[in-house]
């Protein structure tokens, strides 16, 4: 009591006699805490600073320069404002010329349940809702009116639908022949955790990266079992049994595990329905909704492939799978490749957004799934829960994260592939796992429309320019429209082939 005193005073009045010695004591260890707590106090202010200059930093490069900015009329930030600006459309021309850097629109999410007012059609406002933020997941309900709905049906029936199959695995056979590795070097390439055992998980794991083909975890069991190559049925498969399955030649494991490879797609039966010009008035008129709900260049909307419609009937179901595929440098997008002559080895689907329109409601089931929607982290061995695949949407529908029941004229759409941090395309979102569950009963219809975006800016911009001038040049000629057509089909070809 009398120590404080004394140090109060002591400070308030400095006429006052000098302190007894051990106040000055604690008067100079009183300073070298003040000094120790200064600088305590500066390292954290620095510290600080330093993790805020770089979490700046790291939004800025994730999101891209264009999401942060404010100004300008960025017309991703407040759709509600922004609808019917004029965009900046650097795909008005077809000779893009030196990569002029352009941002691609993008929504942003603020979060689930969040509410946009968005103009589509004159004199008429649309609400649409956030469902996620990974993948960025939107819903609009009444998007189609029910005259439209019907009328994109009956001009998919008349077209006549075809039967949805896999194909993919034969020719991943095929590619598999061609592999030259020894099993020492194959188990190496699957034990992916490096502990010399391949758990069950980590082969099941590899088969979810092959285009679209998943594996059914109990056929795996099967295999092991079947072939005796695991003989203490421990679900772990050391080099030596891996071996023992190589001297059968059994040790191209994944293709020969082709079936049991979980049928992707089943009841289900899709066309593809022409949306430029001359097509039906409905078609044409979703197609400019689309472009004004996306907010991209409108000549990169027309540019992208048909309208796919979609029959499920009952028992019909599609696994999870993504939309469009990741970025490899081996790898060219299926609407550039056509153009720009690349001799790389795969080809994948580049669709920058989905927009899936439900055309009829449904009662129980056929519901459209996004597993692992706003997971805290994405890991392929995570999608195996109690020897259950997530992807196996007959039976783990309900296991999922997000699901969206068909309401007819909603219409849902998302990005499968993120921002590149400059605004173009960046990498596949991995989050994008979608599928459809088990139709109960009934038919379920729905269309997608994909929007095709090279992650490629120059492979992207080569093709523009070689297919764009045919548009603008010959687009009332029949000759034109005839090209125009045959190259949208092949799209269609190439999706048939992959779906
Ligand atoms: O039918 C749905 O709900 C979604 C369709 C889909 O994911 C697809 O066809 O790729
Ligand atoms: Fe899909």
């Amino acid at each position: 009591m009398m120590e404080s005193q004394g140090l109060s005073t002591t400070y308030a009045s400095p006429t006052l006699p000098p302190l007894p010695r051990q106040d000055r004591v604690l008067l100079h260890k009183s300073s070298v805490c003040s000094r120790t707590y200064f600088v305590v106090v500066m390292v954290f202010f620095h510290v600080y600073i330093i993790n805020v200059i770089a979490l700046l930093l790291y939004v800025y490069y994730n999101n891209g320069p264009g999401e942060l900015s404010t100004s300008g009329g960025d017309p991703m930030i407040n759709s509600e404002s922004s609808a019917h600006q004029p965009l900046p459309d650097p795909y008005k021309s077809p000779d893009l010329g030196p990569p002029v850097k352009i941002h691609l629109p993008r929504f942003e999410g603020i979060r689930v349940g969040h509410i946009q007012k968005i103009s589509l059609v004159p004199n008429r406002v649309h609400e649409m809702r956030t469902l996620s933020l990974k993948p960025l997941l939107f819903e609009i309900p009444d998007f189609l009116s029910e005259e439209e709905c019907r009328v994109v049906v009956q001009l998919a029936q008349l077209k006549g639908l075809t039967e949805s199959q896999n194909t993919a695995s034969e020719a991943r056979e095929e590619e598999l022949e061609q592999l030259d590795l020894s099993p020492e070097e194959i188990f190496n390439l699957l034990d992916l955790n490096q502990d010399g055992q391949l758990q069950l998980q980590e082969i099941v794991s590899h088969s979810h990266a092959q285009g679209g083909m998943w594996l059914a975890p109990e056929g795996l069991q099967e295999i092991f079992a079947g072939r005796k190559a695991n003989p203490d049925h421990n679900g772990l498969l050391s080099l030596e049994e891996f071996r023992r399955l190589s001297t059968e030649d059994a040790w191209r494991f994944p293709a020969r595990l082709s079936v049991k490879r979980l049928q992707a797609v089943q009841s289900r039966r899709h066309t593809w329905l022409y949306q430029g010009e001359g097509a039906h008035r409905v078609l044409q008129a979703l197609r400019s909704r689309v472009t004004h709900l996306t907010q991209l260049p409108p000549l990169l909307v027309d540019l992208s492939e048909p309208l796919q419609v979609v029959r499920y009937d009952q028992g019909g179901h599609h696994h999870a799978h993504h939309d469009s595929g990741p970025i490899h440098p081996e790898t060219a997008c299926s609407h550039t490749r056509l153009a720009v002559n690349t001799s790389t080895r795969y080809e994948t689907p580049c669709r920058y957004i989905t927009v899936v329109f439900y055309l009829n409601s449904v009662e129980s089931g056929g519901e459209t799934t996004f597993p692992v929607a706003d997971n805290r982290t994405y890991e392929e061995k995570a999608l195996i829960q109690n020897g259950v695949s997530l992807i196996d949407t007959q039976k783990s529908c309900d296991k999922g994260n997000l699901r969206v029941k068909p309401t007819q004229g909603t219409a849902i759409f998302w990005y499968n592939h993120l921002s590149d941090g400059k605004g173009w395309v960046g990498e596949l979102d991995e989050y994008s796992l979608h599928g459809d569950c088990v139709l109960a009963h009934g038919t379920k219809w729905v269309a997608n429309n994909w929007i095709n975006i090279d992650p490629d800016y120059q492979r992207q911009a080569r093709y523009q320019k070689l297919v764009a001038p045919q548009q603008d040049d010959e687009r009332d000629s029949t000759e034109g429209l005839l090209f125009w057509r045959i190259s949208l089909s092949k799209f269609a070809q190439h999706k048939i082939l992959i779906k």
